[in-house]
């Protein structure tokens, strides 16, 4: 048996973000990580996804090209080498942190942890016992129950498979079909998303939603709602899917079918049982301050607390705050009024506080300024196919309540609205504001 202040299980960003406060005061940590130090984000998640991204912006750039008189021939993209590129920008990462966490005095133990009581766990041959036990082993793809469904993938596939198919659905139109869906409709792929909702992208304000809808529309994509998936069957090669749609039945053939519809907790292996850790289905019971409900000396982070938003900096924040609650004891809460988030299409869906319809449940008197900007100098200096934004001000605060930015940087300048939001600037302020010109900056003080 091994003793330690603090076990994670997990080391994504939020077990590292347990580790600031818990090694600066000289706690001895654990880490126990199943598969690559750093988790989804630069192994299989944000980073490479962005790579793929920024393959996107070229074509796009040169789709535009002729709108600045320039011409180009019809571009050719190796797949296969983008892919290469990609795989070869995050290869070094998982050995890049074990070096920050040995710095760090982080014993990081490989292998796969489950509890064995409510201080302790086992890896392997194993027991580590703890004062204080972190859950922080992120999510994984929903399982889908409808006949076939084994035969889809997941974007850990898409990421990887260094062949380009000319046909993919991707079932569930979330934030992760529409970010992988752009790269493959801008590649050449016939793509096809299959929401079961009446809207894509829940969360977002439905007007930004709109906007992007249209430009994936224009680049190709087919994009159904209220689409209900039956089954997926193997046809040769291909793959047939099954789904309802407008009251009849409708069946649609791809390369591969893409599991995009949404990511649980991974607590399945963990037997928090034996933890005394108590959750319904895996989404364990927690208190304001990230503790397990019935076992004060387990804290959960990241993607595995299962009602906080799966963003990779809200795991890093979330890590900080259990390293110093456990540090300082149960005192801090997290907030999550105020986190600017994108959707990484091109252009990129950017967001930060409330959406309009959450603006006017609140009761509060709002101003709501809509601006189409493709007119603007701006949008026309780049041709921006899609230059749009809605910004929501208290009347009598004039706080800035929400932002929404489709094209024109958002996704750079929903930080501005986001930092005036959390230090209380006014939108008079903001406006007042000197900016360089021209930027798209400059044109925050005519969207509010
Ligand atoms: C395709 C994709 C793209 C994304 N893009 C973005 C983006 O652009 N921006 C953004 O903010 N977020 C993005 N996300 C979400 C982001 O990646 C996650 O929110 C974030 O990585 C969660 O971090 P985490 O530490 O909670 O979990 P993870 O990073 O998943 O880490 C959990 C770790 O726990 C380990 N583990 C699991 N079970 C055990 C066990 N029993 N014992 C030991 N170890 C275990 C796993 O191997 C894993 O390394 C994306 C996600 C995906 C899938
Ligand atoms: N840019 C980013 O910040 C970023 C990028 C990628 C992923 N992520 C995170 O990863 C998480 C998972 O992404 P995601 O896109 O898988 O999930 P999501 O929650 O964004 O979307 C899932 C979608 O699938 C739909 N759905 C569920 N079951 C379905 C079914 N049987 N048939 C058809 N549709 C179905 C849901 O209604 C929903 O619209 C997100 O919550 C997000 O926070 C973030």
């Amino acid at each position: 048996m091994e003793k330690y202040d603090v076990v994670i299980l997990g080391g994504g960003n939020a077990g590292m973000g347990v580790t600031v406060a818990t090694r600066a005061a000289g706690l001895s940590v654990a880490m126990v990580e199943a598969r690559d130090l750093g988790g989804t984000c630069p192994n299989r998640g944000c980073t490479p996804k962005k790579v793929l991204v920024a393959a996107g912006h070229a074509l796009h750039e040169i789709e535009r090209a002729c709108e600045h008189r320039i011409t180009v021939a019809a571009p050719r993209l190796d797949w296969a080498a983008l892919i290469d590129r990609e795989q070869a920008m995050v290869r070094d990462i998982p050995d890049r942190l074990a070096g920050v966490m040995a710095m760090r005095g982080v014993d990081v133990i490989h292998g796969e942890a489950a509890f064995v009581g409510s201080n302790a766990v086992r890896v392997g041959e194993r027991q580590l016992d703890a004062a204080s036990i972190v859950i922080a082993t992120g999510s994984r793809p929903r399982e889908l129950c409808f006949p076939g469904a084994e035969l889809m993938t997941t974007s850990d596939d898409v990421l990887s498979d260094r062949a380009l198919p000319s046909d993919v659905v991707f079932i569930g139109g979330g934030i992760i079909a529409f970010e992988l869906g752009h790269v493959y409709a801008r590649a050449g792929v016939r793509v096809t998303i299959l929401e079961a909702l009446p809207q894509m992208l829940g969360g977002f304000d439905p007007d930004a939603v709109d906007q992007i809808r249209g430009e994936s529309e224009r680049i190709g994509m087919r994009l159904l709602t209220l689409a209900l998936v039956k089954r997926i069957d193997r046809v040769g090669e291909r793959l047939r899917v099954l789904f309802a749609n407008d009251n009849s039945e409708h069946t649609i053939e791809a390369d591969r079918v893409v599991n995009c519809a949404g990511r649980i907790a991974n607590t399945d292996g963990l037997d928090l049982g034996a933890g005394h850790v108590a959750h319904r289905d895996g989404r364990i019971e927690i208190d304001a301050f990230l503790r397990s409900r019935s076992n004060p000396a387990v804290h959960v982070c990241g993607d595995a607390v299962w009602n906080s938003p799966q963003l990779s900096p809200i795991a890093t924040y979330e890590g900080r705050i259990v390293g110093r609650n456990i540090v300082e004891g149960a005192k801090h809460q997290p907030d999550y009024s105020q986190i600017p988030s994108s959707v990484y299409t091109v252009p990129a869906v950017a967001s930060v506080g409330l959406t309009e319809a959450k603006a006017a449940e609140g009761g509060l008197r709002i101003k709501v300024q809509v601006n189409d900007m493709r007119g603007w100098l701006s949008a026309r200096t780049y041709a921006e196919t899609v230059a749009w934004s809605k910004i929501i001000v208290g009347v009598e605060s004039d706080h800035i309540l929400g932002a929404h930015v489709v094209g024109h940087a958002g996704e750079e300048l929903i930080h501005i609205f986001a930092l005036a939001m959390r230090h209380g600037i006014t939108a008079t302020d903001l406006a007042d504001n000197l900016y360089g010109f021209p930027t798209f900056s400059s044109d925050i003080k005519n969207m509010m």
